[in-house]
């Protein structure tokens, strides 16, 4: 199962270094995402679109090399074919389901954008292929319940709002439209659902500075994030709010800059105390206090070990910066099949700053449990817990 290849995180000689996570155990769930949760996107992306014989055919491939083929490197026209190739020459001509999960995963969105047209000059370049499934969140009597329900949480103390807030932008993260093509459970989330709950330090870090949320999930993901930023901000409990998208469509729901434009348009189109929400983040965004970023390495198939200089000095500077979701978190601990109870905080040294993860558990890896918590999930669910997208934990660290 390890990738000896994989570089082993800062400071820990290689040998002891926990397991990359890799798809080549059939009936495993990293197995199940390459071999059946791919397939299926392909489909349901080929069905949205009135693609032409030339996209269909590049979808064709793209099912042969990632089901049975190996990895082929990308066209020569494209403009970062030779980033993707120092990002993993030596994964060319290996199956797909014997290289890095992460890599594996992450070079399949770049190349189903590929055979749809998204970068190529040209009628669809910039057409993004899950949008009208992002769009179709905001548009659910789910989401107008939820944006009502703000307005009974707007007389109640600031700190109970923030609290209620925090855990809306956390099980947001069960908003997954990816997630959902494989076979969620749809139990309600409680709070015995959190194996960690790092909640009280993490607002004791919000010192009046600079929050930098890494967003995940467009939809009914960000408008929880986009609100509870906002009361962050008009609680004075940060001045500014630096928002990190991806800079193209990617893990089927994750949010763009465009994605984030359509949750702000529906927050300020709503009633009541989500429209005002809304309308205090436009204003927001107009004033620097709420700035949008697309920075490249969001779309990239790296840790967060491997954090570019400007992204470091960056979180280094922020007051805290919370990751939200299960591949940020994959990220952020390596994609590593760490011990579950290998503390949090020893896993994420390499992080320049406070950084606080939100996260459904939605893949098998994990850290910081207490050995408890990690005996009571196992006898009552195996290893079920750790990819149904039932529990959740809030950590902070280093
Ligand atoms: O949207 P999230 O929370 O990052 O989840 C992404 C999902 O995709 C996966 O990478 C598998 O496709 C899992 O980690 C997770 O189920």
């Amino acid at each position: 199962m390890p990738a000896p290849a994989e570089p082993a995180p800062s400071g820990q000689p290689a040998e002891s270094a926990p397991p990359v996570v890799v798809s080549n155990v059939v009936g495993s769930f990293p197995w199940s995402v390459l071999a059946e949760r791919h397939p299926a996107l392909i489909r349901q992306v080929r069905g949205a679109f009135p693609y032409g014989p030339g996209q269909h055919r590049a979808l064709d491939t793209l099912l042969a090399d990632c089901t049975e083929g190996v990895v082929e490197p990308l066209g020569p026209e494209a403009a970062d074919r030779d980033q993707w190739l120092e990002w993993g020459r030596d994964r060319i001509g290996r199956s797909w389901f014997d290289v890095p999960f992460l890599w594996s995963e992450s070079y399949f969105y770049r190349r189903l954008l590929e055979a749809v047209g998204y970068f190529a000059p040209g009628p669809w370049q910039g057409i993004d292929p899950f949008r009208p499934f992002k769009l179709a969140e905001l548009d659910t009597a789910e989401a107008d319940e939820e944006l009502a329900a703000l307005d009974e949480l707007a007389p109640r103390p600031a700190e109970e709002q923030e609290v209620a807030l925090l855990h809306g932008s956390l099980w947001g993260n069960r908003a997954d439209l990816g997630f959902r093509l494989g076979a969620a459970s749809q139990d309600t989330p409680t709070a015995s659902r959190l194996v960690a709950d790092d909640g009280d330090a993490l607002r004791s870090l919000l010192r009046g500075g600079t929050l930098c949320l890494v967003a995940d999930n467009a939809g009914r993901e960000l408008i929880p994030d986009l609100l509870l930023v906002d009361h962050l901000l008009h609680h004075g409990r940060i001045t500014r709010a630096v928002l990190h998208v991806k800079p193209y469509p990617y893990y089927v729901s994750d949010a763009t800059t465009a994605d984030t434009v359509d949750a702000l348009r529906r927050l300020v189109d709503a009633k009541g105390a989500a429209g005002e929400a809304g309308r205090r983040l436009w204003a927001a965004a107009a004033d620097g206090r709420l700035t949008v970023r697309a920075h490249p390495f969001f779309c990239a198939p790296l840790p967060y070990a491997d954090l570019p200089d400007d992204l470091r000095r960056e979180f280094a500077a922020a007051d805290l910066t919370v990751l939200k979701g299960d591949l940020n978190y994959r990220r952020l601990i390596g994609d590593r099949l760490y011990p579950a109870t290998t503390p949090f905080a020893v896993a994420t040294d390499h992080f320049p700053g406070a950084v606080a993860a939100l996260r459904t558990l939605k893949s098998d890896v994990v850290v910081g449990l207490d050995a408890g918590t990690e005996a009571a999930l196992v006898a009552a669910e195996e290893q079920r817990w750790r990819t149904g997208g039932t529990h959740a934990l809030i950590q902070v660290g280093p």
